[in-house]
């Protein structure tokens, strides 16, 4: 049997005395667009952190295509295929779009005066490349048009999508994606649903944390649910739906009702 993509094996973050997450199992296989849910403070950034090196475990193991690396920092755990955006949005506002999609790239930076010009033309040849996926990308995600406007001066939605676009240029196996469609109108979520699809269409696997739950029942193959820092249930969308520990977590708060109407 292959190992899953991503292999978490009793998690646990501890604020003071506050468990954030506590003993947490959860695989993701390869190709998969899995979910994490949850009630607000139930965990699911705190779990980000720790996957992305963030924040550090006091026990448990992450492993990523069958390799360890909960104690390498964010920028290795990057180097080795994880990428993420944020619930608030990280771009450089001044900066446009297509510089933007350029900082998400792992290119090779030069040691020494010496190197740039003993290697001169080939570091040209590797901005050219740079440049030309970059563009690719942001017309992947839709917004080639805005490649020269500054990342600031797009609409939200678009710089949602600006955001993912930078993700992408890390060329990730896994792409965390911490409430995406959030802030968004019906029609921009709707258009994300489809640039999500196509992403996983171009092997990237996802996981992601999202309050709307109509999004996530359509999209995702397995959703895990946490209620503080636990996970209460976890499968496919109909049977997390029909979950009564999930139905009670939900109860009393927002999410309840857009659990029960999701998929319809
Ligand atoms: N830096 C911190 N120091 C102390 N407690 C924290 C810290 N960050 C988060 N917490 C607490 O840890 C718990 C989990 O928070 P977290 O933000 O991970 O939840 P969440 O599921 O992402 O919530 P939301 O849906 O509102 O974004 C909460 O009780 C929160 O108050």
């Amino acid at each position: 049997m292959t190992a899953a993509l991503l292999q978490i094996e009793a998690l646990t973050l501890r604020y003071g005395g506050l468990t954030a997450i506590d003993s947490l199992d959860l695989t993701l296989e390869a190709g998969s667009l899995d979910a994490l849910i949850g009630p607000n403070g139930a965990g699911k950034t705190s779990f980000f952190n720790l996957v992305t090196g963030l924040n550090k475990q006091q026990a448990g193991t992450i492993r990523l295509d069958g390799a360890r690396i909960d104690s390498l920092s964010p920028d290795r755990r990057a180097r080795r295929g994880l990428a993420r955006t944020f619930q608030n949005l990280r771009l450089f506002t001044q900066m446009t779009a297509l510089e933007n999609v350029l900082t998400g790239m792992h290119l090779h930076v030069a040691e020494s005066l010496f190197e740039i010009l003993t290697r001169l033309g080939q570091f040209r040849s590797q901005e050219r490349a740079a440049l030309r996926e970059a563009k690719e990308l942001l017309s992947f995600v839709g917004l080639a048009a805005a490649a020269h406007r500054p990342a600031g001066a797009l609409s939200y939605g678009d710089q949602r999508r600006l955001e993912i676009a930078r993700a992408l240029a890390s060329t990730p196996k896994l792409l965390l994606l911490d409430e995406p469609a959030a802030g968004m109108n019906p029609a921009e979520t709707a258009a994300l649903k489809d640039l999500l699809l196509q992403i996983k269409g171009r092997g990237v696997s996802m996981l992601l944390v999202e309050h709307d739950m109509s999004l996530v029942m359509q999209l995702c193959d397995k959703i895990t649910v946490l209620n503080f820092g636990r996970k209460i249930a976890e499968g496919a969308p109909a049977a997390v739906r029909a979950d009564s520990a999930v139905i009670e977590a939900y109860l009393g708060v927002k999410g309840a009702g857009e659990l029960r109407g999701a998929g319809t």
